[in-house]
C-alpha cells in the first residue's frame, strides 16, 4: 500500500511539487503518473526513490514512513528506473542485471540471484540474445530493455520507471506493459510509471495521478481520471474519449482549448 500525505518538493528554494496527497493506492496495480512537461512527475518520482529529500510531508509503503528511512533502508524495497541509462558502462548484459539482482540483496539472499533466473526475465523481455553483449553497444531501445531487467530482477515492493517506453517500439511498448501488469499482479507491488501516451495509460494502467504545475489534479482508475475537462486543464487540449468497437477506451485530440498556453 502506498500513500503520499501533504507532500512539498523543490530544488533549492524552488518549490515544484506543493502539497502532493495521494490516497492509498493498494498493490498489484500499475499506476499511470501523467502530466505536461515540466509539471513535476520526474521530481515526484526522485522523491519516492529518495533521490530528492522532501521539505514537508510523508511518504507510506506499506506503513512505513520512507522519508525516515535511509537511501539504503529505502533501496531494499524501492526501485528507481531514470528516463536514461548512464552513457558508457562496459559490462555485459548478463553482469549489469546480476549486478543489479546484488544490490539489495543481503549475504543469505545471494544464492536466489541466480543465472536462470535472470536468463528467465531476459527471455521475457525478448532479450535473452543480447546477454553476453556489452551495454555500451546496444542501441537506445535495447538499453532500456536490459533498464528494465535491472528493475524487476530486484522484486520490488514500489517500482518507480520514469518513460519506460520512450526508445521503445511499438510492439515492445505493448510487450513490456503487459509484462509490467503481470509482474505486478504477480510480485504485489505498486508500479509507478511516468507516461506521456494516454492511450497506453488507458489500456495499460489501472490507477492513475494527473499532475498540474507541481499540484494533483485529479487522482483514482485510469478511466476517471483521463477525462476530458482534466486534460484540457493539464494539457491545453480539446480531447474526445470514447469506446472504440473491443470497449477499450480511447483519446483522440481534437484541437487545442480556448485560451491554452503552449505548457513548456
Ligand atoms: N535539478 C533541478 N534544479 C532546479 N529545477 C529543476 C531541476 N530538475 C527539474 N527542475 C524543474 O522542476 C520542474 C519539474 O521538472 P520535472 O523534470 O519534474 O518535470 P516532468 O513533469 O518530469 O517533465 P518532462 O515531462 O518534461 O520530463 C521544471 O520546472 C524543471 O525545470
Amino acid at each position: 500500500m502506498l500513500s503520499i500525505d501533504h507532500l512539498q518538493v523543490g530544488y533549492g528554494n524552488k518549490i515544484i511539487l506543493q502539497d502532493i496527497h495521494v490516497d492509498p493506492i493498494a498493490p498489484g496495480q500499475v499506476v499511470s503518473l501523467l502530466g505536461a512537461n515540466g509539471c513535476g512527475k520526474s521530481t515526484l518520482l526522485k522523491s519516492l526513490a529518495g533521490l530528492i529529500r522532501p521539505k514537508k510531508g510523508h511518504i507510506t509503503l506499506n506503513h512505513q514512513d520512507l522519508t525516515q528511512q535511509n537511501f539504503e533502508q529505502r533501496a531494499q524495497h524501492v526501485v528507481y528506473l531514470p528516463q536514461s541509462l548512464p552513457a558508457s558502462v562496459h559490462l555485459r548484459v548478463f553482469e549489469s542485471v546480476l549486478v543489479a539482482a546484488n544490490a539489495t540483496l543481503r549475504p543469505t539472499q545471494q544464492s536466489s540471484a541466480d543465472a536462470d533466473r535472470i536468463m528467465a526475465l531476459l527471455e521475457r523481455l525478448g532479450i535473452a540474445h543480447l546477454s553476453m553483449r556489452y551495454l555500451d553497444e546496444l542501441s537506445g531501445g535495447q538499453k532500456q530493455l536490459v533498464g528494465l531487467a535491472q528493475a524487476l530482477i530486484r522484486q520490488p515492493t514500489l517500482l518507480l520507471l520514469d518513460e519506460p517506453l520512450s526508445a521503445l517500439d511499438l510492439n515492445y511498448q505493448y510487450h513490456v506493459m503487459e509484462l509490467l501488469k503481470e509482474q505486478t499482479q504477480q510480485q504485489q507491488m505498486v508500479s509507478v510509471i511516468v507516461l506521456h501516451d494516454l492511450n497506453v495509460a488507458l489500456q495499460h494502467s489501472q490507477h492513475c495521478l494527473l499532475l498540474n504545475h507541481g499540484h494533483i489534479l485529479a487522482q483514482g482508475p485510469v478511466e476517471q481520471v483521463i477525462h476530458a475537462e482534466h486534460l484540457a486543464t493539464a494539457y491545453g487540449v480539446r480531447a474526445r474519449i470514447e469506446a472504440c468497437s473491443r470497449q477499450q477506451l480511447h483519446v483522440f485530440i481534437d484541437g487545442l482549448s480556448t485560451n491554452a498556453e503552449v505548457n513548456t
